[in-house]
């Protein structure tokens, strides 16, 4: 196994422009610095603000958007980091970890990371995410391109179909067909932040939000040593390269994560587990008295001094104690909150340190709150009651059926698009309008001029010869199609479906 250095992991560089030679303590600080401006400055982190968390469309301001979400895990994030940190200096380990000068950027990685990481997600959450996949199945029908050519091979474009004799050409046809059906947040977060926005962050910001390490393209099981870190897609065929450089640059195995992402992913779920269920209350789902009753009957045995105890019930205890200041609703969430961060967060930290060899060489296939312990107890407890009381309410799943539609309609308007030939669609590409196609050249007015960039400069790059340009053409126009769609937000894709559909 490697040595633990993080000075071999902690690359200040970027893909463009990077800074170059030796640089200091506080020059590296200041490059982060930069990192942390491109990220807070990016249009991508302030449409978080109008996405689902759990509530679609919801007006009340004081329920959690992908947006506020998002900074809590930031602050949880930071709460970890700092944690592992003084646990490293106090036992001397910082020096031998090449950590000593490090702590800055260390932080400063999670924190943004934390920030970043629902970045992909589209509208709708995985209802968003469904939609997509199924309209893209259904005409793709990629399990029909899974080994030999199909003489009944379902899918709906010609140019993607395998034909006997093309083997090359085949493998290409198959993995796209599977890459464009498996839309992920994850790895259309990787796309933003590289593909789409460019904003060209240092290599380890951008490792430290690769989450899953499975190609969108991947058929089949992963291997069992990898099981976890590739339980979803994390990158597409279209960064398979940047992928690549980027693994090289950190110095990752090719299905490895980098080490600071346990820690995002730990900061997520402690954050979203308690706020789910404060969110159901201040949503009026449920009150904090019937909360209580749920959380109490799903841990099933209640002894003393048990982890329940600990958080739950003394939270719920204080906040009928006191209560002359605050609402008492207030008070139990917050001592919730308080408790379950004091508990879940050291132990996060210290299962951090505890497996330090294989987080570093990004082999750890767990959570870091993914165990047989009772703090993974705990967090099991609050998301189940969330799925089993929250996510099923008669109105979640109402605005969820009316999300999947909104995104699938959206899909069938800007159908068009994918219909067109090769040739006429580089010409609409060319000319942007063509009096021949009055609705395909509306539709196109219509999509962003960033993903249409993407798309230009994808395309530029093949060889129009080639016998793989028709399949890599088509692969961009539909990757083109899941930008534009993937990245509204709820409310505009909504309204934009009510327009086009002329309801309104
Ligand atoms: N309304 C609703 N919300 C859900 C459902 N399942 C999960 N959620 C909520 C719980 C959390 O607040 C949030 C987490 O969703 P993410 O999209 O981040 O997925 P998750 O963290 O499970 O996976 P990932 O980040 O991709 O590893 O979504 C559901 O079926 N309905
Ligand atoms: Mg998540």
């Amino acid at each position: 196994m490697a040595e633990i250095d993080f000075r071999n992991k902690i690359n200040w560089r970027r893909r463009y422009r990077s800074p170059q030679g030796v640089k200091t303590e506080r020059e590296i600080l200041r490059i982060f610095e930069s990192d942390r401006g491109r990220i807070i400055n990016s249009a991508a982190i302030r449409r978080l603000q109008q996405k689902t968390q759990v509530f679609p469309l919801e007006r009340n301001a004081a329920v959690r958007t992908r947006l506020t979400h998002s900074l809590e895990v930031q602050q949880v994030g930071r709460y970890i980091a700092k944690e592992i940190l003084s646990r490293l200096k106090e036992q001397r380990l910082l020096e031998t970890y090449g950590l000593d000068e490090l702590t800055g950027p260390f932080e400063s990685i999670v924190e943004m990371a934390c920030l970043m990481h629902d970045i992909g997600n589209p509208p709708f959450g995985h209802f968003g995410e469904a939609a997509i996949n199924d309209w893209f199945r259904q005409r793709l029908a990629p399990d029909d391109a899974v080994s030999q050519p199909l003489s009944d091979d379902r899918c709906e474009v010609v140019a993607l179909k395998l034909r006997e004799g093309e083997d090359t050409l085949n493998a290409l046809r198959r993995k796209v067909r599977h890459d464009l059906s498996h839309f992920e947040g994850n790895a259309q977060g990787i796309r933003l932040v590289h593909t789409l926005m460019r904003m060209n962050l240092t290599w380890a910001q951008v490792g430290c939000i690769l989450k899953y390490t499975r190609p969108a393209w991947w058929i089949g099981e992963p291997p069992a040593s990898h099981s976890y870190l590739m339980k979803k897609p994390g990158y597409y065929f279209s960064e398979e390269a940047y992928v690549e450089r980027l693994r090289k640059e950190l110095n990752l195995d090719t299905y490895s994560r980098f080490p600071l992402t346990w820690i995002m992913e730990a900061a997520d779920d402690i954050s979203y587990c308690v706020a789910d269920l404060e969110d159901a209350v201040e949503k009026r789902i449920f009150s904090a008295e019937q909360l209580y009753q749920h959380l109490y009957d799903a841990w099933g045995q209640h002894e003393k001094g048990s982890l329940f105890a600990q958080v739950v019930e003394n939270a719920w205890e204080k906040s009928r104690a006191n209560s002359m200041s605050r609402s008492a609703e207030d008070q139990f969430f917050m001592y919730l909150r308080v408790n379950t961060l004091n508990k879940l967060v050291p132990y996060a930290a210290q299962r951090f340190i505890d497996n330090l060899p294989q987080i570093f060489s990004g082999e750890f296939n767990h959570a870091l709150l993914e165990d047989e312990s009772g703090f993974s107890q705990l967090l099991e407890l609050y998301k189940n009651v969330a799925i089993k009381q929250v996510f099923s309410h008669p109105d979640v799943e109402q605005l969820e059926l009316q999300g999947y539609r909104v995104i699938s309609g959206l899909l069938d308007i800007y159908r068009p698009l994918l219909q067109l030939s090769t040739a006429d669609f580089a010409e609409l590409v060319e000319k942007e309008r063509l009096r021949r196609f009055p609705i395909e050249s509306r539709l196109f007015q219509k999509l962003s001029t960033r993903h249409r960039l993407a798309y230009v400069e994808a395309v530029s790059k093949l060889s129009p010869d080639a016998a793989e340009y028709p399949v890599l053409e088509y692969y961009h126009r539909c990757r083109l199609i899941q930008d534009y769609i993937s990245g509204m937000t709820d409310l505009y894709s909504w309204d934009e479906y009510r327009r086009l559909m002329a309801v309104e």
